[in-house]
């Protein structure tokens, strides 16, 4: 069967990997419930549409921190692209650059920064952690910067990585062919060591990740950088506003794909108070679950300005390298703009809360 949907490529995918790499890629922390609320949610909000409008064109084409984009669409930053497939990240960036949209490359890439940057055709951000040395993150900081990376986001969900059982029971370890090569590879040497019924990448946060740095350690960072600063894993209205007086230049509404703290909110349901605690000051992102391009058009009229997706490009770049990552952008871009066709809004300004409907709520189940 030929993929047309994006869920199409999550069956595609799910055959074409080994069980624990998949296990890896789909799987959440605790008991999943984070990860099952993601999706629900957008499926709970029903749309509210208005006919006789004009509609003959509808204009996905936005900007974000300067930078064009051909639909409010982005690539969320994810490890090992290598993991799933040997285009790695050079597939995926060239997908998002072929389909207009922003890509962030995890800190945790399996391909070089500066090839990444040699193969973008858009814009292009850098996810850290903060880890222990500091040095290493610094130094990864000025080869973004030189390779014409536009922005850094720092990811504040993980201060260590979540139990995640699918994990513990795969015993799962990074391959050889799947490494961090833009971090010393001493500091990733354990990711890499098996263990029985342990997973590898949660010992390894243990060790190199800081779990003690505070909002006071980010004046620390912007000191030693000119790059724009986001932070990734935002989910209430405290700490927006806590970011906007740090003077952060965005934030990412995201719970990790609901792989870090399980039992917080689907991130559509978390947006509405960061959107309004931030009151348009600067770019609010979002990620987790957006499936269809409905979910990206409810997003948009809750108040996100761009929206970030993560397993689908990697379903899609399993199935079939670059090509199969690209058409999961691209459809999410169609989507989007029929979806803008369907409910009468033929611009992104008309993607208000009136698009929304009260959610039908069997709350998160399963
Ligand atoms: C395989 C995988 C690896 C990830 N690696 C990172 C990472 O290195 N840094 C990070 O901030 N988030 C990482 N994430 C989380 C994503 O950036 C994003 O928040 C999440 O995948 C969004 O949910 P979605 O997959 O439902 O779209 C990862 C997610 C997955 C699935
Ligand atoms: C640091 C762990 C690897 C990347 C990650 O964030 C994830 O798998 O969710």
């Amino acid at each position: 069967m030929k993929p047309l949907r994006v869920p199409d490529y999550a069956d595609l995918a799910r055959s074409c990997l080994a069980a624990d790499v998949a296990g890896y890629l789909n799987g959440g922390a605790g008991a999943e419930w984070t990860l099952r609320a993601n999706e629900s949610a957008y499926s709970a909000i029903p749309l509210r549409p208005r006919v006789l409008t004009d509609v003959e064109r509808c204009a996905t084409a936005t900007t974000l921190l300067g930078a064009d984009l051909a639909a409010p669409i982005g690539v969320a930053p994810m490890a090992y692209h290598r993991l799933f497939h040997p285009d790695g990240e050079i597939g995926t960036v060239r997908a998002a650059g072929a389909a207009g949209a922003l890509f962030v490359a995890s800190m945790f890439a399996s391909t070089d920064l500066a090839e990444i940057a040699a193969a973008a055709t858009g814009p292009l951000w850098l996810q850290l952690y903060w880890l222990r040395d500091r040095g290493a993150v610094l130094e990864l900081v000025g080869r973004a910067a030189e390779a014409g990376y536009g922005a850094l986001a720092l990811t504040v969900d993980t201060p260590r990585v979540a139990r995640r059982y699918r994990d513990l029971r795969s015993g799962f370890t990074l391959p050889a062919h799947a490494r961090a090569v833009n971090v010393d590879a001493a500091l990733m040497a354990t990711s890499h060591v098996a263990e029985a019924g342990t997973s590898a990448i949660e010992r390894h946060s243990l060790e190199r990740f800081d779990p003690r740095i505070t909002w006071a350690d980010l004046a620390w960072l912007r000191e030693r950088t000119a790059l724009p600063l986001v932070l990734k894993g935002i989910l209430t209205a405290e700490d927006a506003e806590l970011a906007v007086r740090h003077g952060v230049d965005g934030i990412i509404v995201s719970n990790h794909g609901g792989r870090q703290l399980d039992g917080v909110p689907a991130t559509i349901d978390a947006l509405p108070e960061v959107v309004d605690a931030v009151g348009g000051g600067l770019p609010v992102l979002v990620d987790g679950g957006v499936r269809t391009g409905s979910d990206v058009l409810k997003a948009l009229a809750v108040g996100a300005d761009t929206v970030l997706v993560g397993r689908p490009v990697l379903w899609g770049l399993a199935h079939a390298g670059t090509e199969g990552a690209q058409d999961v952008l691209q459809t999410l871009r169609e989507e989007l703009e029929e979806a803008m066709a369907l409910t009468g809004r033929p611009t992104l300004a008309h993607l208000d809360r009136s698009v929304l409907g009260t959610p039908n709520r069997t709350p998160y189940h399963h």
